[in-house]
Formats: C-alpha cells, structure tokens, sequence
C-alpha cells in the first residue's frame, strides 16, 4: 500500500469515459495504484463517480490534486503537484496555502504526498494551463531534480511529458542524481517495450491517454515493472 513501492501506475482522467468492462481490467491488471487527475474538466462530481467506481476493487487509489473543489475525501494519498516552472506562483504554492487554508483541521499529512513536477512537454494542456516555461537542457531538469532533494525534500520528482514520449538518457541521468527522492516518470507510454525502457530507470512510470487509446496495449506495460 506505501506508494514508495509503487512501479506501474495508471492515471484515470475523470473527465474521460471508461465502460465498466475495461475499467474492470485496468483494475484488475496487476498495476500497483491508480491516480484519479486531469489537467481540465475535472468536476467534485465526475471524481467521486470514478472513485466510487474504482473502489470496487482492491488496487490502491490516490487523487492527483488539480482543482480544490474536487478534493473529497476517500482516498489513499493525496498527490499535490508543485509545478516548478511553471511562471505563476499559483501553480506553485498559492493553491496549495489556499487549500492547505481550508482543509488543514482535517488534513492527515501522512496521506498528503506533495510532487515536484517538471512540465517537459510544452505543448501538453498541463504546460498552457500552469505557464510552465520550456526546460530546454538536461542541466535544467538535473537542477530542478536536485532542487526537490535537497532543497524542498519533496517525496516525489515527477517528469512530466504528458501525451509525448520522452528522452530516456535525460530520465536516466536525473535519476543517477537522486538518493531519496522517487522519480516518477509520465508521458507517451504505449507499448511495453516503451515501459520497460522508461522503468529500467524511474523508480514510477505513469500509463495515461493509452487506457483511452488503446486499452489492450496499455494492460502490457504492467508487465515491464513485473
Ligand atoms: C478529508 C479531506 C477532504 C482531506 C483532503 C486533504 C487535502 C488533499 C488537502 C489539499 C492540500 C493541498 C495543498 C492541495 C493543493 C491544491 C491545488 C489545487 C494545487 C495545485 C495543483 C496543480 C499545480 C495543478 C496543475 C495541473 C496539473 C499539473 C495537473 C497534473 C495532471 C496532468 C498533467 C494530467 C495530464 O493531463 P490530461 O488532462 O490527461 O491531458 P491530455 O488530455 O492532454 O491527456
Ligand atoms: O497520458 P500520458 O501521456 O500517458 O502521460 C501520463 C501522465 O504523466 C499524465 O499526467
Ligand atoms: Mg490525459
């Protein structure tokens, strides 16, 4: 259940349908955890329907915080991004002092896993809608990887190329830097093959839109973290 331990994760949008049947085996596929998040149209109501759903089964399901009107309880973790280069403090603390405001009497702050997250792909909806500017060099995102180690000793670096595949020689550098701090990797998994590459280096990868796209080959990636 310690989501320290967890290789192969499926994120669910909850603005995205999914038929009973397929969520069944995206459930049942072996992954380590689900995460419930979307970068828009993420309502109080379309999550607690998908959490609802989801909790039918036995895998472990946490809530990628991106609106606070969607927070509810019932959840394992609670993911809470940090967008560090994102160029609107929002993004990066302001949402997080506002929500942290609202709910700290009955925050449990074992179940809060803050995330420093690097947008790489700038074209994603995640980059327009947090004004992340391009990270354009290794040095930059070796440097933002250390930054979250060491400085802000976040849980969780999160390589976010949401929608593209990413450069697996920057992954497996930034990882090489990192003791303490788990390195999730998302973005453009669609084949096992891609999977294994992609986790013979982060410590996480992160299977979204091919749940969407292409259910069956999604359910193979399980198999690169076995
Ligand atoms: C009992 C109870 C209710 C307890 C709750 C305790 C709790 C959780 C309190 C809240 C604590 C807190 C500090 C919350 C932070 C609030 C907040 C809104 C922070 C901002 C988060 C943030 C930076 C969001 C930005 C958007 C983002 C980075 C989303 C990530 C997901 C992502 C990239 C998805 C991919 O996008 P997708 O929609 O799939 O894109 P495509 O359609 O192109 O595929
Ligand atoms: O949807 P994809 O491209 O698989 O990315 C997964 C995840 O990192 C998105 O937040
Ligand atoms: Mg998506």
């Amino acid at each position: 259940m310690d989501y320290k331990e967890w290789r192969h994760i499926f994120k669910l949008d909850p603005a995205k349908e999914i038929a009973a049947d397929a969520l069944e085996k995206v459930c049942e596929s072996g992954t380590d955890a689900i995460i419930i998040g979307g970068s828009d149209g993420v309502t109080l109501d379309n999550v607690i329907d998908l959490l609802m759903r989801i909790r039918r089964y036995a895998v472990p399901v946490a809530l990628e915080v991106s609106t606070i009107d969607s927070i509810t309880p019932g959840f394992d973790f609670y993911f809470i991004p940090s967008v560090l280069n994102s160029t609107d403090t929002k993004w990066v603390k302001d949402l997080h002092h506002k929500a942290t405001k609202e709910f700290g009497e009955v925050m449990n702050w074992e179940e809060i896993i803050p995330e420093g997250y690097c947008i790489l792909n700038p074209d994603c909806k995640a980059a327009e809608l947090t004004h992340a500017e391009p990270v354009n060099s290794i040095d930059d995102i070796i440097a933002y990887a250390q930054m979250v180690e060491h400085m802000f000793k976040f849980p969780v670096f999160y390589m976010e190329y949401s929608g593209m595949y990413g450069e697996v020689q920057t992954v497996a550098k930034v990882k090489s830097g990192l003791k303490q701090t788990q390195l999730f990797y998302g973005g453009g998994i669609k084949t096992e093959a891609q999977a294994r590459e992609m986790a013979a280096h982060a410590d996480t990868i992160i299977v979204g839109n091919q749940v969407y796209d292409n259910l069956n080959e999604a359910l193979k990636t399980v198999n690169a973290v076995k």
